[in-house]
């Protein structure tokens, strides 16, 4: 407990005080009792503090941190009242030891840096966990030889494409398969066979439009899907494919595609693609028969 006139001027303080901030009585009396604080403190006492006890009379669960003789700080709460005393005016001050609410207040900031650190560390793994998911999905639906889609993306985009396009729709399918290729790989090797694949595969891919999609089907078949071209602009995109073959090196000599042309209107149903595929197959089916490297146009 300490006592001060009303302007801070120390005129009483208990022994338990002196415990604290160190000294004796005799020391502190007349001494003002921003001696006593920090100089954050002090500011805060001046602009704060005292201007609330001059106008409220009291204060209630003040922070403050407080400078004993030895230099050390001690957080301090403190509650003081105006009070009228047989000598005048005077301010009664009481303060208690905070330094459980200080520790707690540390553990308080620390842990909150701790867990803002977690959570960006959680933010950042769950960014690697999507890319992941991207870059897993994406290769589930592409072809690991040539970087073509899949059979399965083929599958999908047709779903897609059934479900967005309009009635008055046009597709067209190209099957395309490699003539002899099986000669190749026989005469120069597998390496030689997926060389022709891969350069073949590139062909194609700079082909075609951004809407097209340019799949391996198997081994050496490849499916072009065209949204929106009837049979007359997918026979001359047929035409273009021929060309990308016979641009292909391969030391087994020229390489030629047969291909199957198939076109249908919009229509739903989980055979759709199906259906499209079997009848791009038997034309390319006929067009082997008719000697390889052509296109035979589906009924
Ligand atoms: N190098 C290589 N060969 C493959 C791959 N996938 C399939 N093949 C081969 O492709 C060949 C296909 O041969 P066939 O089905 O007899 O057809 P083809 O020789 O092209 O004859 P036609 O289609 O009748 O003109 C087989 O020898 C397969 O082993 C692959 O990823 N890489």
């Amino acid at each position: 407990m300490m006592i001060t006139d009303p302007e801070g001027h120390i005129v009483r303080i208990n022994r338990e005080f002196l415990v604290l901030i160190g000294g004796t009585e005799a020391f502190w009396l007349g001494h003002s009792m921003d001696e006593l604080l920090t100089p954050a403190s002090r500011i805060f006492s001046q602009t704060h503090l005292f201007p609330t006890l001059h106008h409220a009379k009291s204060a209630r669960e003040v922070f403050l941190h407080l400078r004993g003789v030895g230099g050390e700080t001690v957080p301090v709460m403190v509650n003081a009242v105006s009070k009228r005393l047989e000598t005048g005016d005077h301010i009664v001050w009481a303060f208690f030891v905070a330094r459980e609410r200080s520790r707690f207040e540390g553990e308080l900031i620390k842990a909150r840096a701790e867990a803002q650190g977690l959570a960006q560390r959680l933010a950042a793994s769950n960014e690697q966990v999507e890319l992941q998911n991207r870059q897993l999905s994406e290769l589930s639906l592409s072809d690991p030889l040539t970087g073509l889609k899949n059979r399965r993306a083929l599958e999908l985009t047709v779903q897609e494409w059934q479900r967005t396009a309009s009635r008055q729709s046009s597709v067209s399918l190209l099957m395309v398969d490699v003539d002899y290729f099986k000669r190749i790989n026989d005469a120069h090797g597998h390496p030689e066979g997926d060389r022709v694949l891969v350069n073949f595969a590139r062909q194609l891919q700079a082909g075609a439009r951004g809407s097209d999609l340019v799949a391996r089907y198997g081994g050496e078949e490849f499916v072009l899907w065209l949204p929106d071209a009837d049979a007359e602009a997918a026979a001359r995109i047929a035409e273009r494919v021929h060309k990308c073959a016979r641009r292909v090196r391969s030391l087994a000599g020229p390489v030629t595609v047969s291909v199957g042309l198939a076109c249908a209107v919009h229509q739903t149903g989980a055979d759709f693609l199906a259906r499209l595929l079997k009848r791009s197959d038997e034309a390319v089916y006929r067009a082997k028969a008719l000697g390889r490297n052509c296109t035979v146009v589906s009924d």
